[in-house]
């Protein structure tokens, strides 16, 4: 049997599949296909996920382990914010090591065990990086732009502007004056065309709606490419953070660490601001919760079989519940 994981970072769920336990690794095809099966509501796990992330062995010298990143609808992510500090804390669990390097599709990023945001919250802080502004990089196709950057789109919304930066996995941000259900809406309908076969992002985009609640305080609700309206997206907050430090510098103070919240909680980021923007270091510092343990055989993993597993509750969610219920919105 095999050891399983079902996690969260702000409730942006996962599973946790470290391979380096198994007899065979699972091929990039049965990979997609566990995904698709184990984090959809329907025929998922404890009411599926929003992904399914992937530990292996890492090819440098000078990282501990590697995260792959699968979206519940099969499709490959370069990144995932919250994904990764649940992996960190996976990693540092098993390495007994605090500050460590993670190897994701397109960097090396360096993690590091925090102080806890709230009592039995266990918190990590990584790296998120590389940053771009370039279309090349997210991709994305609007007249002769070369970057967005606080820019009006009509053809995405009519009243907003928009700025595209890549984490390295693409992001579209907006800053809204209300984050309600007529906003979802609009949210909704972009994200799916911005999702769907369109000609301005061809490989799809995460798209967030951000509201400035105060000095370094925002709200952030992302429709995340491969999966849909998620409670959090890291790289999303992230990507936020980094628009509101160039766009709104009056309500920032680079002191301080910002608090980033969203429908399943809030994280903090830290920015260092670079007069070069893609020079600028982001980090996101935020729980790293494991809800349950699943056991499960290999041979039904390889064939995304879910009808046999043992589940048990670690009894971690309480403490999550708890440092919600304090937050001050
Ligand atoms: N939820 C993640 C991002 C996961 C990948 C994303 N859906 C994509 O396709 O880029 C996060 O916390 O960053």
């Amino acid at each position: 049997m095999v050891q399983i994981l079902k996690v969260h970072g702000s409730e942006n769920q996962f599973f946790i599949l470290d391979q380096t336990k198994l007899k065979q690794q699972l091929s990039d095809e049965e990979l997609k296909q566990l995904a698709i099966k184990i984090c959809s509501p329907k025929t998922g796990l404890l009411h599926g996920s929003d992904g399914l992330l992937v530990v292996n062995d890492s090819k440098y010298n000078d990282c501990i382990g590697q995260m792959r990143v699968i979206n519940a609808d099969g499709s490959e992510a370069k990144m995932c914010g919250n994904g990764l500090r649940t992996v960190s804390r996976y990693l540092s669990e098993k390495f007994d090591k605090v500050e460590f390097k993670v190897e994701t599709l397109e960097n090396n990023l360096t993690v590091k065990k925090s102080q806890d945001l709230a009592e039995g919250l266990p918190t990590f802080s990584v790296e998120i990086s590389p940053i771009s502004f370039a279309k090349k990089d997210l991709p994305f196709n609007y007249k002769d732009k070369s970057q967005l950057i606080d820019d009006e789109v009509p053809e995405f919304i009519s009243g907003q502007t928009f700025t595209a930066i890549a984490v390295p996995n693409p992001h579209l941000i907006s800053f809204v004056k209300e984050v309600n259900k007529a906003d979802l809406g609009k949210l909704g309908k972009l994200g799916k065309l911005l999702n769907d076969p369109n000609e301005y992002f061809p490989e799809g985009v995460n798209v967030s709606f951000a509201k400035i609640l105060d000095n370094n305080k925002l709200f952030v609700q992302t429709y995340e490419r491969g999966v849909g309206f998620t409670n959090a997206c890291g790289t999303g907050m992230s990507a936020t953070s980094l628009a509101f430090a160039i766009i709104h510098g009056d309500k920032f103070d680079y002191t301080k660490n910002i608090e980033v919240f969203n429908p399943g909680g809030m994280v903090q980021t830290n920015i260092q601001l670079n007069a070069v923007p893609e020079k600028s270091q982001i980090r996101l510092i935020g729980n790293a919760t494991f809800t349950h343990k699943i056991e499960i055989s290999e041979n039904d993993l390889h064939v995304a079989k879910l009808s046999k597993v043992d589940i048990k509750i670690t009894g971690e969610e309480d403490n999550y519940q708890n440092f919600v219920k304090s937050l001050n919105k």
